[in-house]
């Protein structure tokens, strides 16, 4: 009598099991993209990505180059994902215009912390596109150009903190991880609220906020493979959220502080009071009557957006902005102070070019024309791209499917390529591990349209990186403000504390790409004649790097 249900177990068992198997052989001999050269487990099922992902901390992007090494240029990644790695698909998916859409698979899973879809994550082209054009004048180039002075006072503040740190007596080590950070964070929050963070002025540079961002993202690889934890986030009170997950509630905090700037310029706006400028907010809530539309097509009305849309680009342009600007800047930092060549080839190109080291003389126009800066530059978004993994599109319905060297795709497919793949194309980028500028330098026009196919730091077309004109300026300024002062003779020249190594730069892939868990944060000190005490920079460990 008690071993009465037992055939009811072995029942229910033997139906489950017969349905794995049928969903297996369903999706590895019937599906669509049964044709699709591609792993066996990873045809069949997401666990090998939640693995990878979730498990061993954003490593899927290390994981893509090798399966193309086996399964060459197009390769199934999932039973509905195709990665590609050739750059001549690039532009067919991401182009101005394009049909393919973000997959909401993948998108709509970021979602839940904010509870709407920020610009990024929109999934419809035409939706994007109405919210895109409000945001589009204020990341102009010209409009960089305008509030370039927002960039170079806060370039400025940034010398004036290292040098506070390198005279203070002390150990004189400049916490350079979460400085560049706060850079990103004051620089974002000033020029498109007009209402700066100050966390530059933060004892823990702002460390909190943006360490609730890179934990909140760690989420994202499960919000992904069980979207229900996404809905719940955004479905349970946030105090809830808090007491399961308390790094949300310092990012939760910054919530309240940009839903309180929109109220603050709508009771502006209401009121009919001239703001000093017109900040992002003004734009979103109060656009222009008609403007030019973005793609040509003429003078557009522009419909006004929620106060849950507005809020919810807001958070997405904060956010964006830090994260992958600090993380580059800080890559340019390491790479130039590790390699001596580089470092003096970069401060001999600068001091000849900036007879003043005060940032307040330098000029973005002037930057961007000096080669040597901008090989750093472009080298250290190569090498630390903002988001360097899959971010995939949908092939569009209605037609017959896209086809890629020689694989065609059926319309719903999701298709995917990555900025890490193409960043280190052997073809475009020999030895693509070393950081060397003089790549970007006098090449051949050929090898010169190689490399930019394969350059994909801020994507391309119609959902590119909204920021990219300020963050470029960000990164002219930031590198040429701190190589201009320190320069690489030994009396004043920075070096990495030795308590860090370049493994501690590894990229992994949440949303955004953030160095492991476990990886030290940059340091650096200065080596300094008259500097009494404090840490000895260790020579041998910054030689060491310099090979690669
Ligand atoms: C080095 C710095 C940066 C890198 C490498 C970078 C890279 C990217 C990339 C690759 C995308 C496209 C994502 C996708 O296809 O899903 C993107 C989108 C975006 N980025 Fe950046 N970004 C950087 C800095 C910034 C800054 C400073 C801002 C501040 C405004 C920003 C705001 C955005 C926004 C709002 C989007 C979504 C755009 C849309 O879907 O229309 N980014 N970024």
């Amino acid at each position: 009598m008690a071993f009465a249900f037992l055939p009811s177990i072995w029942l229910v068992s033997g139906v489950i099991a017969l349905y794995i198997l049928s969903v297996v052989v369903y999706r590895r001999y019937f599906h669509p993209l049964s044709h699709v050269p591609g792993p066996f487990l990873w045809s069949v099922s997401s666990l090998p990505i939640l693995y990878h992902q979730g498990i061993r901390e954003g490593q899927l992007m290390h994981e893509l180059p090798k399966l193309h090494a086996v399964y060459g240029p197009v390769v199934r990644i999932s039973p509905n994902e195709v990665h590609l790695s050739d750059p001549e698909n690039y532009d067919i998916i991401h182009n101005v215009g394009t049909k393919f859409y973000k997959d909401p698979a993948y998108y709509t899973s970021m979602d839940g912390p904010v509870n709407a879809p920020v610009i990024l994550t929109v999934i419809s082209n035409e939706v994007h596109r109405v919210r895109r054009s409000a945001l589009n004048p204020f990341f102009s180039r010209r409009s960089t150009l305008e509030l370039e002075p927002v960039v170079r006072d806060k370039a400025r503040k940034l010398l004036d903190l290292m040098e506070a740190t390198f005279s203070r007596p002390g150990d004189g080590v400049f916490n350079a991880h979460h400085a560049v950070r706060a850079l990103s964070v004051d620089i974002i929050t000033e020029y498109a609220y007009a209402r700066c963070w100050n966390q530059m002025d933060m004892e823990d540079w702002g460390a909190d906020y943006q360490d609730a961002i890179r934990a909140v993202q760690d989420l994202f690889p499960w919000m992904v493979a069980f979207p229900i934890l996404s809905t719940l986030f955004g479905a349970v009170p946030d105090w809830i959220n808090v007491m399961i997950f308390p790094p949300y509630k310092k990012w939760l905090m910054t919530f309240t502080v940009i839903r309180a700037a929109v109220a603050e310029v709508q009771k502006e706006i209401s009121m009919g009071t001239k703001p000093p400028r017109r900040t992002i907010f003004h734009e979103l809530i109060d656009p222009p009557s008609s403007e030019s539309d973005d793609e040509g097509d003429g003078k557009k009305e522009r419909p006004k957006l929620s106060d849950n849309i507005i809020f919810a680009d807001a958070v997405n342009v904060t956010g964006a902005g830090a994260e992958t600007t600090g993380s580059t800047i800080g890559r340019a930092i390491f790479e130039v102070i590790s390699n001596p060549e580089i470092y003096s080839t970069l401060t001999r190109e600068l001091e000849e070019a900036l007879p003043d080291p005060d940032p307040n003389t330098f000029s973005l126009v002037a930057l961007e024309k000096l080669p040597y800066l901008n090989g750093v530059i472009k080298e250290a978004l190569r090498l630390n791209p903002g988001l360097p993994g899959h971010l995939p599109r949908v092939v569009p319905p209605g037609g017959a499917g896209a086809t890629f060297n020689g694989c065609t795709l059926p319309p719903g497919a999701s298709v995917s390529m990555s900025a890490w793949t193409l960043h280190h194309n052997k073809d475009a980028f020999p030895h693509p591990e070393r950081f060397d500028p003089t790549r970007w330098i006098d090449a051949l026009s050929e090898v010169h349209r190689a490399r930019d196919r394969c350059m994909i730091p801020f994507g391309r077309g119609s959902r590119n990186c909204l920021g990219q004109n300020l963050a470029l300026a960000e990164l002219y300024y930031s590198v040429a403000a701190i190589f201009r002062k320190f320069g690489a003779t030994v009396d004043n020249c920075l070096r990495i504390h030795p308590d860090f190594a370049r493994s501690d730069l590894d990229i992994v892939e949440l949303l955004l790409g953030y160095h492991p868990r476990k990886a030290r944060k940059l340091r650096v000190v200065l080596s300094r004649k008259e500097r009494r005490g404090g840490i000895e920079p260790n020579h041998e460990i910054v030689r060491g790097d310099i090979s690669n």
